[in-house]
């Protein structure tokens, strides 16, 4: 099945499109050279090799520069009149409809019409010479929402890929978000809703003069969500020619989008206009946060969405934007189609009701509580401000991968703070370390002492008990008879966790096989005579090493919900490997998978480590 986007045009031109961004006055660095995504061997082989230059050049661009350039150099400049939005569109405003609330997921389905709509007008739109442009393969663009969909599929073989690529997505970051888009009504379902109720809405064209497949309307929907910016408050989202054609690096971008988005909602104008409201000093309100030299700037020049470089590029490297900050794979694949493997991000996320919390009120009010106290026993200061210097002039995709979490600089540890994207967030980061609001929350779950019989390590249900204990911060007994707010028994607890687990590192540098067996088979009091630092463990106490077990049932939990959990990490390797060159759905999921199993399972020996030797401990 295909769609009835261009079916007689030639393939997509990159000559066309450089014509039609200079007679719309887009000024691009003429060091810049956009370059076909289409010329790696796995796309030949997908096709079986058969392709010439220009079916190679439909699969996409990239931008590369062509001498060295430095911070601060003006890569583009596109003129906001030449933007796609809802606002400039040629289609005619949508009947309101009670039941298509107006959010940014509907404005996105609104653009997608919109883009379908300058499709059907082919070259009588406006847009031709930067639409004829994109990507026209695969249908839907490879996006895992349609992988499967027999409307997107162009043979039997690409549905079966799509099908099985779902399967491996399962329990994975990426299928929890389709999962997560699908509850909130951002799934396949609402996007064929949304076009059989507006579908009608299109004006026959001259060579459109019949209505056009879904097929067509969720490839202009893929356009839309892989390519379009939040621009402004009068566009909101908009594609944005010639910015669109920077490729994603989440570690090392060189650049990202630049526009003023305080213009007026009604018509668009940066400059005052007439439907602005003065302030006593006849400046415009909208305008007024604006120093004098910059109102000035404001009023007179051509309001524009810019990029300059924000990150040297050396001659010949590619100019990398960002599309957002703190992008893991399995965001990047539902929403653009590919991942990056630069591990970035918050890793595995649990859902605040999987851990048996309520979102809001007393839980967040007490994990701020719990992040600042964390900070202020960590040393404070450092927020994660710093400016990434490391850059090595090559302007290569190096993997320094920054660590996203506050105070955190010991990347061996057990545990880390919280993340800096969300704060809330329960995860287990891309460095193996439990976050300590899953400690937190853990920790709340253990029925206080004199009720043991309901703490067994093996009920799974344990994770959900809603014990509110959050609410509180009156001081209470703990475990070793010492009386403490909830907070700091939590952290006393983290510490002495992480305190037990670097004695535990420093022994296994100095230790012998031998020495630690015989540690594990010692009694942790007779252990504290020894000399080495092995032989000095800490007395856990029982709420600790309970703890420490439910974390270790949680991430068996999680491994368990994916795909083949019975298979290793090397039969999985095997068999990604000796997938067909087009089975390319199943490859990026099955590396996804991979990946992310690789992270739990290097949690997981670290937190078997710790129960060896702690773990035996009579509670
Ligand atoms: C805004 S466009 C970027 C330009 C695009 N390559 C093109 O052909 O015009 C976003 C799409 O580019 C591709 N893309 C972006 N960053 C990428 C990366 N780091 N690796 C592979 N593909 C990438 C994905 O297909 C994504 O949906």
């Amino acid at each position: 099945m295909s769609t009835d986007i261009y079916p007689n045009r030639p393939p997509p031109s990159k000559a066309l499109l450089q014509e039609w961004l200079r007679s719309y006055g887009v000024f691009t660095d003429s060091s810049l050279e956009i370059c076909s995504m289409g010329g790696e061997v796995e796309d030949e082989h997908e096709i079986n090799g058969s392709v010439g230059e220009s079916e190679l050049e439909g699969r996409g661009w990239r931008v590369i520069a062509k001498r060295d350039m430095e911070e601060g150099e003006l890569l583009c400049s596109i003129p906001k009149t030449v933007l796609l939005s809802i606002k400039s569109s040629s289609l005619p405003a949508l009947p309101s409809s009670s039941s298509h609330k107006h959010d940014q997921h509907t404005s996105l389905l609104h653009l997608a019409l919109c883009v379908l709509h300058d499709f059907r007008l082919e070259t009588e739109s406006r847009w031709y010479g930067y639409l004829q442009s994109l990507p026209r393969h695969p249908v839907g663009l490879g996006l895992p929402i349609f992988w499967g969909m027999e409307e997107m599929c162009d043979s039997l073989g690409q549905k079966r890929d799509g099908e099985q690529g779902l399967r491996w997505l399962e329990g994975t970051e990426a299928g929890r978000d389709l999962e997560r888009k699908d509850r909130e009504g951002m799934g396949l379902t609402a996007l064929t809703a949304f076009y059989k109720t507006f579908s009608s809405h299109l004006p026959p064209t001259s060579s459109h003069p019949d209505p056009s497949p879904l097929s067509s309307f969720l490839h202009a929907y893929s356009l839309v969500s892989t390519r379009a910016f939040l621009i402004d408050l009068y566009h909101t989202v908009a594609l944005t020619p010639f910015s669109d054609l920077f490729n994603h690096s989440s570690t090392t971008p060189n650049t990202s989008l630049l526009s003023d988005d305080f213009v007026c909602h009604v018509c668009g104008s940066l400059a005052t206009c007439p439907h602005d409201v003065m302030n006593n000093d006849g400046v415009s309100w909208r305008l007024s946060h604006l120093g004098d030299w910059e109102r000035r700037k404001v009023e007179n020049e051509v309001d524009s969405v810019d990029m300059r470089v924000e990150r040297r590029v050396a001659d010949g490297h590619e100019i990398w934007n960002s599309y957002g900050e703190g992008m893991g794979d399995g965001r990047l694949l539902v929403e653009w189609g590919f991942i990056s493997e630069e591990f970035a991000g918050d890793g595995l996320v649990w859902d605040v009701d999987e851990m048996g919390r309520r979102e809001g009120g007393d839980w967040e009010e007490e994990l701020d509580g719990l992040g600042k106290e964390w900070k202020s026993r960590k040393g404070g200061g450092n927020d994660g401000d710093e400016v990434d210097d490391d850059d090595d002039g090559d302007g290569d995709k190096d993997n320094d991968n920054d660590n996203d979490y506050d105070n955190d600089n010991d990347n061996e540890a057990l545990l880390c703070g919280q993340s800096k994207s969300e704060s809330h967030l329960l995860n287990l980061d891309q460095l193996g370390r439990i976050s300590i609001n899953i400690y937190a929350s853990l920790w709340l779950d253990q029925t206080p002492k004199g009720d043991e019989s309901s703490t067994s390590s093996t009920a799974t249900n344990e994770i959900g008990s809603q014990h509110n204990l959050y609410a509180s911060l009156t001081p209470e007994q703990d475990d070793d008879g010492t009386v403490k707010t909830k907070i700091d028994g939590i952290l006393d607890s983290a510490e002495e966790l992480e305190e037990s687990w670097q004695r535990l590192q420093a022994a296994s540098l100095l230790c012998t096989t031998d020495d630690k067996v015989e540690m594990k088979n010692t009694d942790s009091s007779a252990r504290q005579t020894d000399s080495l630092p092995l032989a000095s463990p800490l007395t856990m106490t029982g709420k600790t090493v309970r703890v420490a077990r439910r974390i270790r049932e949680l991430l068996t939990a999680r491994m368990k919900k994916m795909y083949r959990p019975d298979l290793s990490q090397e039969e999985l390797f095997i068999l990604r490997d000796n997938l067909n060159p087009g089975d390319r759905y199943r490859r990026l999921a099955m590396t996804l998978s991979i990946n992310e199993r690789g992270l739990l399972i290097s949690a997981l020996s670290k937190w078997d480590e710790w129960l060896d030797v702690y773990g035996t401990q009579r509670l």
